[in-house]
């Protein structure tokens, strides 16, 4: 596994311990045969067991009731509570969640940066605290829009470094650098040092990276972070292009919606620690029977707009030459009572349209107040 964390670092900073509590610390790995916890770098030309193909039963990632909390007593904090899920090989997974709801604990605790309390984590049907290497052998992972790159090494100097200390001859990923560094516009690039690149820039260069290498599990956190609209769509289809042609499970934990809705397969939301839902984005959409209605009228006045207001979800509004254009969130039962309402108060409707749910719209109610719905 050739983690790329936080911060961007020179070579003299690699391996500097995690400074926060429950990190797991790279001298106390705790299996007889541990690399885990090796500052996130394998040994080269260690050999990686084969991968579970695409289609196969075996799931890419199983995570069996893992918690982690973190402190005792009052201030203790449930990070990670009693999560079971299981990641089809060569799926597109998106993990979403509130600020705190737990993403980043669960991530770390399948890659072993952090230990789970409890539960247990198989990765292609092999259990990682038994066997840690064989385990981790085929995964990488990006983590808070983390740029991990040697700032004074070039862009091919990364790039074939990470190759290399993630088991596999440079010269045979070559191409597949080539080809996203071309896509990610950064081929003229290939020989600045990474320090000379904008932030942007940094990151593309750590999914090149990431996306390029011999891993077939990959965790990205973050990874539109920083990265402009072209190249945010870029990296959209190059996930389901590895995806596709290589059979690459990808995990991706994002704030950003239209991302985890243009390529998950599947989405889970985290809240409170727990997973509250887990489908694919078309049924978790088609599932909520929320919709947004816009109403459009002469006859909304201050005092109706401000009642409004008061009963019912209204989730936006303006005025301009006196026509006023109100959204309400609904389902089906306060559709009738807003007719109601509006017929009660004499509200000629010049316009009505109904905006369909977005996933923004199914994570805000399933994550609302901390608790999930389903
Ligand atoms: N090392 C730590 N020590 C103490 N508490 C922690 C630690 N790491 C995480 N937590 C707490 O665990 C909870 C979950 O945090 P986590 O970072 O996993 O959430 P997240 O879903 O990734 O959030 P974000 O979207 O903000 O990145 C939070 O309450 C956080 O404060």
């Amino acid at each position: 596994m050739a983690t790329r964390e936080e911060q961007s670092t020179d070579p003299a900073s690699e391996g500097d311990p995690p400074d926060s509590e429950g990190e797991a610390d790279p001298a106390a790995a705790d299996a007889p045969d541990s690399d885990v916890n090796d500052g996130g770098r394998r040994e080269a030309g260690g050999a990686a067991p084969p991968s579970t193909a695409p289609g196969t039963d075996v799931p890419a990632v199983a995570v069996s009731g893992v918690s982690k909390r973190f402190g005792t007593g009052p201030d203790a904090v449930t990070a990670v509570n009693d999560v079971s899920v299981e990641i089809e090989a060569g799926s597109i997974v998106g993990l979403l969640g509130p600020n705190g709801a737990g993403k980043t604990t669960l991530i770390k605790s399948i890659l072993g940066m952090v230990l789970p309390d409890e539960g247990s984590v198989r990765l292609h049907g092999i259990d990682v605290r038994a066997r840690p290497k064989a385990a981790y052998a085929h995964v990488d992972a990006m983590l808070e829009g983390a740029r991990n790159d040697y700032w004074r090494l070039t862009v091919r100097e990364n790039l074939r470094y990470f190759a290399t200390i993630g088991g596999v001859d440079p010269d045979s990923v070559a191409d597949r650098h080539d080809r996203l560094l071309d896509r990610f516009g950064l081929k003229s690039k290939i020989d600045t040092p990474v320090r000379n690149l904008s932030r942007g820039m940094k990151g593309k260069v750590s999914l090149a990276s990431v996306l390029a290498g011999a891993a077939d599990v990959v965790f990205l956190d973050e990874p539109t972070l920083g990265l402009d609209v072209e190249s945010s769509r870029t990296l959209q289809s190059e996930l389901r292009r590895v995806a596709e042609e290589r059979g690459l499970t990808v995990v991706v934990s994002s704030h950003d919606m239209d991302v985890v809705e243009a390529v998950c397969d599947r989405v889970l939301i985290m809240s409170d620690g727990r997973i509250v839902a887990d489908d694919s984005v078309e049924t978790l959409l088609a599932d909520d029977d929320r919709h947004t209605l816009r109403i459009v009228s002469h006859d909304l006045g201050p005092a109706l707009r401000a009642d409004l207001r008061r009963e019912f979800d209204v989730v936006g509004a303006d005025t301009t030459g006196g026509v006023t254009r109100i959204e309400v969130a609904i389902d089906t039962d306060d559709l009738y009572a807003l007719v109601r309402y509006l017929r009660e108060h004499g509200v000629t409707i010049d316009d009505l349209e109904t905006i369909e749910p977005d996933l923004e719209d199914v994570f805000v109610e399933l994550t609302r107040d901390g608790e999930g719905s389903r």
